[in-house]
């Protein structure tokens, strides 16, 4: 059965907090990968449930806060979005558990396949779409990602599409990264309002998805290239946009431009954009 017809497994564990995971009932597998945030590793749960555990080394984020928004998160369920499953939070470092893709990143997805993927504008497109049906879920729910690109959408069976990590940037404790003048900063795919205001919204989402666009239609490259970061800042200040991407019609920049408008009351909202696109591949493919 696809992913989407089977039943999202309960979360309720044996304990009242049903968000709460008990460690003896996760299996830690091969490792998946890694960052400054600490280690993600594939696991069982229960047995039988595919799941990634990131195991967030201490000093990254702030985890009480984070145990308690996981009570909301463990309730937004969307075909298009990774599902948490819950939290392992009696130990440290805490485990966050979500079911298991088993492609890894868009972005990497899209690199690996470059050459069977670039000519494909269909799948691409679906690829896009797939992410602005989760994200206008999360825009329904007046839920703000804050961290929207191809990195942090993942790939599972039958091409589907997750986004990821939805709401995650605001535990992180690394000012480096929360800090629009951070080195880890996305400003690449942050708005005018996010780079002078920090005034995250789902337009601010949306923007980030136009970059995320572009990012599956160049097959993953580094938007602005090698620009520092104050190059990009200026640019996007100036009303400069990124440009088309050579295998991408006309059509599907154009949408990319209206998340791309200056202002965030300018820019469609995702039930809006998935339209838009849903009306494109009618007539693309
Ligand atoms: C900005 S932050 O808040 O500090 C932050 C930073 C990073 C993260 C984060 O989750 N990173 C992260 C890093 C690695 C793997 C994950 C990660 C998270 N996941 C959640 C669900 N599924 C996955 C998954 N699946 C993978 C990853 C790699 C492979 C793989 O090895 N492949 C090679 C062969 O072809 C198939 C693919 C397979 C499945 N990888 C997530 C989360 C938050």
């Amino acid at each position: 059965s696809s992913p989407c017809d089977r039943p999202v497994p309960p979360t309720a564990g044996l304990s009242h907090d049903k968000w709460e995971i008990h460690p003896h009932e996760l299996i830690l597998m091969e490792e998946l990968g890694s960052g400054q945030f600490g280690v993600v590793r594939r696991g069982k749960w229960r047995g039988s449930i595919d799941t990634a555990v990131k195991m967030m080394k201490e000093g990254t984020m702030s985890e009480d806060d984070f145990i308690e928004e996981a009570k909301v998160m463990t309730k937004l369920q969307h075909p298009n979005l990774v599902q948490l499953y819950g939290v392992c939070s009696k130990h440290r470092p805490i485990y966050i558990v979500t079911e298991y893709m088993k492609h890894g990143s868009l972005l990497n997805y899209l690199r690996r396949h470059e050459t069977t993927l670039i000519g494909n504008m269909g799948l691409l497109l679906d690829m896009c779409i797939q992410v602005s049906k989760g994200m206008a879920y999360l825009e329904r729910h007046n839920y703000i990602h804050r961290d929207l690109a191809a990195r942090n959408c993942l790939v599972g069976s039958e091409n589907v599409v997750k986004v990821a990590d939805f709401g995650l940037a605001r535990y992180v404790l690394d000012d480096q990264y929360t800090s629009s003048g951070g080195t880890k900063f996305p400003i690449k795919w942050a708005p005018p309002e996010v780079l002078n205001y920090t005034r995250f919204s789902s337009k601010s989402d949306v923007w980030a998805y136009g970059v995320l666009m572009w990012e599956v239609f160049t097959c993953g490259k580094m938007p602005y290239g090698r620009l520092k970061n104050t190059e990009v800042v200026e640019r996007v200040q100036r009303g400069i946009i990124l440009e088309k991407p050579k295998s991408c019609a006309k059509e599907i920049y154009d949408v990319m431009k209206k998340c791309w408008s200056h202002g965030p009351e300018e820019r469609p909202s995702f039930r809006i954009l998935k339209e838009q696109l849903a009306l494109v591949a009618q007539t693309l493919t």
